[in-house]
């Protein structure tokens, strides 16, 4: 690659970095869209890996520079995060790094602060382990060794004994999975797989879809459908009718086209508020409820969801999940199914909102469907047997066992009179 076309990933890294210090909005699924081809590899390498290790980057910069980073002006943190990642993650030669981050530099005070700080970054080199807190403050330590906001942490190990290996597969990169038809494997090269008339889908995605007991004579409602990785997966199981409903308009017009993609026929789509459903009570016999959450089983996917989510996020999300359960459950005929479904590894976004739930609707009864794993490739079924886990009152893909994205799902019976 040469040293111009070079520059711009490391651009365009370091401004969805300059975004994220300025706390300004960004989208680097856009950036992807405008970068050519040969160049979104490198960038989407560059960006997740800065976010899976900023603290860890953060404390590798502090040591070597003589200015409280929050001083910094944003670019230039951004530009020296970006640096100490290829040094030390990526092994880049120094020479190449430092000369590419006065490249980008605007002027002549930026570059000498710059150079001056990865000139103490290369020559006092020592090892990572250096950089983390080791005392007797087990937070602390896991929040710096995964380079995770320490309420997550927290939020994690108050219901996971096996919190410290799931932070740890949370940091890894994630593996894609892909799905022919009702038959997952591991991706290859998605844009191939893509391009061969595959589907993105997570494991846990997949296996809540198939599970929920989808027959021909059934009509369903996937509330919370777009961008429609369990909708097209619902429409091969070819029950008697589908209908997608989804709040955001821009998301669900993303799915005729993927709907044409895959060769399947134009899906049934309603836009509406699930808080309050635009169908009559018990219009249906299965209900996918993929409800909005932390998303933090996917932060292998997306490592800088781990510092834009707070507690306060958190808390209204809860009141949001147990709202629409309550409310779409009265959509399901007496004997009906609902499959509530989050891509969290928090339990009080999972069995929490499962048990309060069930405490207080006396028709709702929680299926126990064995789970297996049939559908899946031979070649990565160990990769689902190990992940995933029976709870109280569902199964959770474990990211701990193969840093497989976190997901949840809970099968609920509306019982019969
Ligand atoms: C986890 S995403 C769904 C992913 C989707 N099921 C899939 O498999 O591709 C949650 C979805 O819920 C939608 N949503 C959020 N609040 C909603 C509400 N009150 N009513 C309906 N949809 C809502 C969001 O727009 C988002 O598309």
């Amino acid at each position: 690659m040469s040293a111009a076309s070079a520059k711009v990933y490391l651009r365009e890294t370091a401004g969805i970095l300059t975004a994220f210090f300025s706390a300004q909005p960004f989208s680097i699924k856009a950036v992807l869209g405008k970068l050519p081809p040969e160049q979104r590899g490198n960038f989407r390498e560059m960006v997740s890996g800065a976010f899976r290790q900023l603290l860890l980057l953060e404390s590798i910069l502090k040591a070597s520079c003589d200015r409280p980073l929050r001083e910094l002006e944003p670019f230039v943190k951004a530009l020296l995060v970006l640096s100490v990642y290829r040094i030390y993650f990526l092994q880049d030669p120094d020479y190449t790094v430092v000369d590419e981050a006065n490249g980008l530099c605007a002027h002549d005070g930026q570059k000498s602060f710059v150079n001056g700080v990865l000139r103490n970054v290369t020559r006092y080199r020592k090892p990572l382990e250096h950089f983390i807190y080791h005392g007797k403050d087990t937070d602390r330590h896991l929040s710096e060794r995964f380079s995770v906001p320490r309420w997550i942490v927290e939020e994690l190990r108050v219901s996971r004994g096996d919190y410290a290996s799931i932070l740890e597969g949370l940091n890894q990169p994630q593996k894609t999975f892909v799905r022919n038809g009702r038959y997952l494997r591991r991706a290859a090269t998605v844009q191939d797989d893509l391009r061969q008339g595959a589907a993105v889908i997570s494991p846990g995605g997949f296996l809540s879809v198939l599970h929920l007991g989808v027959g021909s004579g059934h009509d369903v409602l996937d509330m919370g459908c777009a961008p429609g990785a369990k909708f097209f997966l619902l429409q091969e199981l070819d029950p008697r009718s589908l209908t997608g409903c989804d709040i955001s308009v821009k998301r669900l017009g993303t799915m005729y086209a993927e709907a044409e993609r895959l060769g399947l026929p134009r899906p049934h789509l309603i836009c509406g508020d699930g808080m309050s459903p635009p169908f009559a009570d018990e219009s249906f016999d299965r209900l996918y409820l993929d409800v909005p959450c932390t998303a933090s089983g996917t932060f292998t996917k997306h490592p800088e969801g781990k510092f834009l989510r707070t507690p306060q996020g958190l808390e209204e999300l809860l009141v949001t999940q147990r709202a629409l359960l309550a409310r779409t459950f009265h959509l399901l005929r007496p004997g009906g199914v609902l499959c509530y479904a989050t891509c969290s590894v928090f339990d009080r976004e999972n069995d929490g909102v499962v048990a309060w739930f069930c405490a207080q609707e006396s028709r709702a009864r929680v299926l126990r469907p064995s789970v297996g794993l049939e559908d899946v490739d031979a070649s990565c079924r160990h990769l689902l047997a190990d992940s995933l886990e029976i709870t109280p009152h569902g199964f959770f893909l474990n990211p701990a066992a193969h840093g497989l994205d976190g997901f949840y799902f809970s099968f609920i019976e509306r019982q019969q009179p």
